[in-house]
């Protein structure tokens, strides 16, 4: 251990070829701190770290017996039995990486049906607020966090804003109806009971502001056609060129020579009612917020900002990405928020449906590079709505996302009102086992391309190490990787890189496990964390271990973000100077951690 002290070069077998480097020289306050250096050492590094690794956590086991762990770390320690389960039963490698989120509805909201869903492996709950009232929604919440508590389940909730967007207003007809050729229709804003033939009404007075003759009408993205033959105020008469249908609540969308038109509503991205639900959505303690039709990052810190002020715990925003304006401010809208929804509904209303695979997939690299956890959501495998099975096509489309390294996937109508969604469940569940293991024997892992997140230097050597540590992760095969971690962020900076094992995430903050529900590879733990890092260490493992959990000869790798306490008192007047020592100190404690496994566990072997 004594060999870390002084010098602080990070030796990390690799078998990419050539020598990496990352200078850390440019200091603090204008003076060097040190050099992480990663070598590339070939076999026999390889070699002699994973039998040393191998040894160390048996060492690490039988040692821990005669420490005395300090208080509080006797207390609770908190796996979902969902995760426990498939560990018992498959192994670190058989734990699913993609996480599951599901749309409750009608069809699944009782708790029996609750149940199945979080045993088939939901991992979050989502609730869209177009639909169900009030009460529904908070008997579905507190059915939820009842499940989580006395069955042992770790489900989170997620509320989706309802947002504002033009669309059909729903007069309680039959659930579809029938557009002909030819056949001429009256869009209009003025309000009518139940329906009439050949006439709909919109649900925003201006919908029509800036459409001309000839412009085309597109229904839910292409269920329907029509052009426009004449405008009257802002009354539309419309003639179809394409037969289709018209669902409940179908989205409107125009466009002229190919293109979208493009016009600012102004209406905004949260409403009144939005609001309101959003505090009934603090009030009832749910850990996401989905925020509808986003267009910028203004409304990602409007909320933010609000949630900071109401809400006493952390609660993360996502923003979902449906309108074409959210693509052009794509960047900033990631960097705002906490997460993504790729939100193919009602982006392929605004975009050529041709465009979604290829966005999809810009979505979800922009979202790693900026370390933001993203959900691909919408007609997975819509065909389960109706029936047992899904069609090929489907499951080569949630193939694709899980290719593509998604965090979640999501179900909508084939969970809320299908027939078959614990089945739907089932199909993501497989699927992405199916494609995880694949892509590890393939070693598809593609490098990130390193876009530097952190500024200050703490965050770059964070960073740094998270990255460096999946690689000798992968290099060394090892089984698991241990995240110690108080607000997830050294836990979700290893998602980033998707490494081959599962990452644990041990955290001591509740709030902080529920959110890393949604983050590719991470079974977050509830512990009561020392800023003892050895006794975490130690702690933990026994844990997992009394638990059947892990067994001798696991390899696990440690990472930490939990810093110890100072034991002496900063003198004022040399603060530069401690903070540069302190700063080095956490260099080498975290530099000491991923190095740790090998060098202090050769000390006790040997
Ligand atoms: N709470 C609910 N009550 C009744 N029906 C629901 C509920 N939630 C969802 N649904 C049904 O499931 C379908 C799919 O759900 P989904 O959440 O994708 O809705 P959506 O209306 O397409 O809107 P969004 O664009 O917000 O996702 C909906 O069209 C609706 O019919
Ligand atoms: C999920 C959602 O809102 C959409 O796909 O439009
Ligand atoms: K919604
Ligand atoms: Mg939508």
């Amino acid at each position: 251990m004594a060999s870390a002290a002084s010098d602080l070069s990070l030796i990390c077998q690799s078998t990419i070829a050539g020598d990496q480097r990352v200078d850390l020289k440019n200091g603090v306050f204008g003076r060097p701190v040190s050099t992480l250096e990663f070598r590339c050492h070939g076999e026999t590094l390889k070699k002699k770290l994973g039998f040393k690794v191998r040894a160390a956590v048996q060492v690490g086991l039988e040692g821990s017996k005669s420490k005395a762990y300090p208080k509080g770390l006797e207390g609770a320690f908190q796996l979902d039995v969902v995760s426990e389960g498939e560990l018992m039963e498959k192994g670190f490698l058989g734990l699913r990486k993609t996480k599951l989120v599901c749309t409750i509805g009608p069809a699944c909201c009782s708790l029996e049906d609750l149940e199945k869903l979080a045993l088939g492996g939901m991992n979050v709950a989502r609730l869209n607020m177009c639909h169900g009232t009030r009460e529904w929604h908070r008997d579905v919440i507190r059915k939820i966090k009842k499940l989580n508590e006395e069955k042992g389940f770790s489900v989170s909730v997620m509320i989706d804003t309802e947002g504002s967007q033009i669309h059909v207003v729903d007069h309680g007809s039959p659930s579809s109806v029938k557009v002909e050729e030819g056949s001429v229709w009256l869009f209009t804003a003025e309000q009518f009971e139940g329906s009439r033939p050949f006439s709909v009404q919109a649900n925003y007075k201006g919908f029509s502001e800036g459409i001309e003759v000839g412009d085309e009408l597109v229904i839910d993205g292409g269920m329907a056609c029509f052009v426009v033959i004449e405008k009257t105020g802002s009354d539309l008469q419309c003639k179809c060129t394409d037969p289709g249908i018209f669902l409940p609540r179908a989205k409107l969308s125009f466009w002229r020579d190919g293109k979208l038109v493009e016009r600012n509503y102004k209406l905004p991205t949260l409403s009144t009612k939005d609001w309101a639900d959003v505090d009934f959505g603090i009030s009832e303690g749910v850990d996401f917020f989905a925020l509808s039709f986003v267009n910028h990052a203004g409304s990602i810190k409007q909320l933010k900002n609000h949630l900071s002020n109401k809400s006493t715990k952390s609660i993360r925003v996502l923003a979902k990405i449906e309108s074409l304006e959210a693509l052009h401010n794509l960047e900033e809208i990631v960097q705002a928020s906490d997460g993504i929804m790729v939100a193919r509904g009602d982006l392929g209303v605004e975009i050529p449906l041709e465009q979604i695979p290829a966005v999809q997939e810009d979505i979800i690299d922009v979202c790693r590079q900026l370390n933001k956890p993203v959900i691909v959501a919408s007609q997975l495998l819509e065909s389960m709505v109706e029936y047992p099975t899904p069609t090929r096509a489907e499951v080569a489309d949630v193939s694709e996302a899980v290719r593509q390294y998604a965090d979640a996937l999501m179900l909508s109508g084939e969970s809320a009102i299908g027939s078959y969604g614990p089945k739907a469940l089932s199909v993501l569940d497989m699927t992405s086992s199916r494609i995880e293991s694949w892509s590890r024997q393939e070693n598809r892992q593609s490098a990130l391309n390193h876009y530097q997140l952190g500024v200050s230097l703490p965050d770059r050597i964070a960073q740094q190490i998270c990255t460096c540590a999946v690689e000798m992760a992968n290099n060394l095969g090892v089984d698991a990787i241990f995240a110690y971690t108080s607000h997830g962020q050294m836990a979700s900076l290893l998602s980033r890189s998707r490494p081959n094992p599962p990452i644990f995430a041990f955290t001591n903050d509740d709030s902080t496990r529920m959110v890393l529900n949604l983050q590719w590879g991470v079974i977050s733990l509830r512990v009561d964390l020392s800023d003892d890092v050895e006794y975490n260490i130690s702690k933990t493992t026994e844990l997992m271990k009394s638990k059947g959990l892990i067994s001798q000869g696991d390899v696990v790798l440690v990472v930490s973000d939990v810093t110890p306490k100072r034991s002496t008192p900063v003198a004022v007047q040399s603060i530069q100077n401690i903070f540069f020592l302190e700063l080095q100190m956490r260099l080498r404690y975290k530099f000491m951690h991923v190095y740790a496994e090998w060098n202090t566990f050769e000390w006790n072997t040997f």
